[in-house]
């Protein structure tokens, strides 16, 4: 007999709200909301989840309505190799609609809160290019002019002009204290977030600047848990493991990694009593993370595709593909400031999640918003070569597939950033293509250029 969640039943009450989520997708539901449920302390820290996409609709998707209709609970199932780990997870107290203003302003003019944090995709914090606040970004500045007239009960839609609307809210309450934790795939996300709201706030009020100074800390984190869309195979072998129909299910593999550095304002919950790590410099971390578990995934979700294949699993087990993602490695590691003997480790555990038979990890999803993707992941590792007259062989292969990926092979292009950049690189031969996505990156190297086209021409000659 199939049951419904709820607290009742479920025996848990909601912890009080103290921490603010923006972007509450399945990323943060398998990640910081399972570390926070775990900690020691879970039962003074509780979550308030708001979808975060700049949308007039009212909510998102059927696993956002779960979370009301289930008090803000959801099965979270870890794969293992082994089997299924199901968790009820409890530790979203209350879940609201994207544009209610209205409850995002209390919360923030609420002592209680102390802590905001975010998983909005690396488009969401809507930097240009030099990773300032886009002020070219129509939503945005639509957003931001309401502010800066006094319109403050209208709603805002993009994650830098809600931060300002709360930021005003809890200056206007007194109520102190705040800190930001960004946890989205971003290198230096605190500095980042900073950056972009601090913008924010002097285009819409900039007394709001020296209160900013006085009173909210950012955090900088690197966050590692793969996290797959769920699918309907998913859902139904878990309602039969269970005997629960849950809308809200999010799906993980078992490792997880939260590295932070900064300074929390008012506290956080004991999230080290489940293994999170603070330390003074999280850069390092990140630069293993991005370079080698996030410019991997680039390589295969661009390369792979050609060769007919839709998972990382798929991928991974493929000669070629791996071939690929060892010389990828070999250069990536190169620009990783940490002992050879910790990347090698790394490098051997990243082989084995990769080949975790139960994850079903869409090459699609991972493929999504390649224009704020390659220049973090990839681009380094090239200019770093060329600045030492060398051409890097391995970090090349990916923008090939990434060239092959514009021009449409594989998962359609799902990048906003990206249409103008489509266009051109369909309009002409594979040659001009390439040129045009290395001025896309910036990147000003016949050689590198010579690389990338004779090894898309390759991947193409290979095509399933
Ligand atoms: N899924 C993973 O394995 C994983 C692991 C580590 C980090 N992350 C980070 O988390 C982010 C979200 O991943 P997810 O798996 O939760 O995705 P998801 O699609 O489940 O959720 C994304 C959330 O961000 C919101 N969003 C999307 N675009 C936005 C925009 N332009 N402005 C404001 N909000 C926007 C959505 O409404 C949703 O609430 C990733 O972009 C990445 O930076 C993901
Ligand atoms: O989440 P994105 O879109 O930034 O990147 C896609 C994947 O590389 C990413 O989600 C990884 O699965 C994740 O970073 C693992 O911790």
């Amino acid at each position: 007999m199939s049951r419904i969640l709820n607290r009742a039943q479920d025996g848990r009450p909601a912890a009080p709200i103290r921490i603010v989520h923006l972007g509450i997708g399945n990323f943060t539901r398998a990640h910081q909301a399972w570390y926070t449920e775990h900690a020691s302390d879970a039962d003074q820290w509780g979550i308030a989840g708001f979808p975060g996409r700049t949308t007039l609709r009212p909510r998102v998707s059927p696993r956002d309505d779960a979370l009301d209709a289930q008090e803000g609970l959801y099965q979270l199932d870890i794969q293992a190799p082994e089997g299924d780990r199901v968790e009820v997870i409890s530790s979203i107290s209350a879940s609201f609609r994207s544009h209610d203003i209205e409850s995002w302003m209390t919360l923030f003019a609420d002592p209680q809160v102390v802590i905001v944090t975010s998983t909005i995709t690396e488009a969401g914090y809507c930097r240009n290019p030099q990773g300032d606040l886009d002020l070219g970004n129509p939503e945005l500045i639509a957003d931001l002019d309401k502010l800066k007239s006094g319109q403050l009960d209208e709603p805002v839609f993009t994650g830098p002009a809600k931060f300002v609307r709360g930021l005003l809210a809890r200056r206007a309450a007194g109520a102190g204290a705040i800190t930001f934790v960004p946890c989205d795939n971003v290198p230096e996300n605190g500095t980042m977030a900073e950056t972009v709201i601090r913008q924010a706030a002097d285009y819409v009020d900039a007394s709001l600047l020296e209160w900013i100074d006085e009173n909210v800390g950012f955090v900088t984190t690197m966050v590692d848990r793969i996290t797959p869309h769920t699918s309907e195979e998913d859902a139904a072998r878990v309602a039969e493991l269970t005997g629960i129909v849950d809308p809200g299910l999010v799906v993980c593999e078992p490792f997880a990694e939260w590295v932070l550095a900064g300074e929390f304002k008012a506290g956080h919950p004991d999230w080290e009593s489940v293994g999170a790590k603070f330390v003074d410099d999280v850069v390092p971390h990140e630069m293993r993370k991005l370079y080698l578990l996030n410019g991997s995934h680039s390589l295969m979700a661009y390369c792979a595709p050609v060769l007919g294949l839709e998972t990382v699993y798929q991928a991974i087990n493929d000669p070629r593909v791996l071939g690929w993602v060892n010389a990828f490695w070999d250069d990536a590691v190169q620009q990783v400031p940490l002992p050879d003997a910790e990347k090698q480790a790394y490098r051997a555990a990243l082989l084995e999640r990769f080949t975790n038979p139960r994850m079903k990890d869409q090459l699609a999803r991972i493929a999504a918003d390649g224009t704020q993707k390659l220049p973090i992941r990839i681009v380094p590792h090239l200019k770093a070569f060329a600045a030492a007259g060398k051409v890097a062989t391995g970090a090349t292969r990916p923008v090939a597939g990434w060239v092959l990926h514009l021009r449409g092979v594989g998962a359609p292009v799902n990048d906003a950033a990206a249409s103008a950049l489509v266009n051109e690189v369909r309009s002409g031969d594979l040659d001009s293509a390439v040129h045009a996505v290395l001025r896309f990156l910036q990147i000003d190297d016949e050689q590198i250029a010579a690389t990338v086209l004779s090894q898309a021409q390759e991947m193409e000659a290979m095509r399933a």
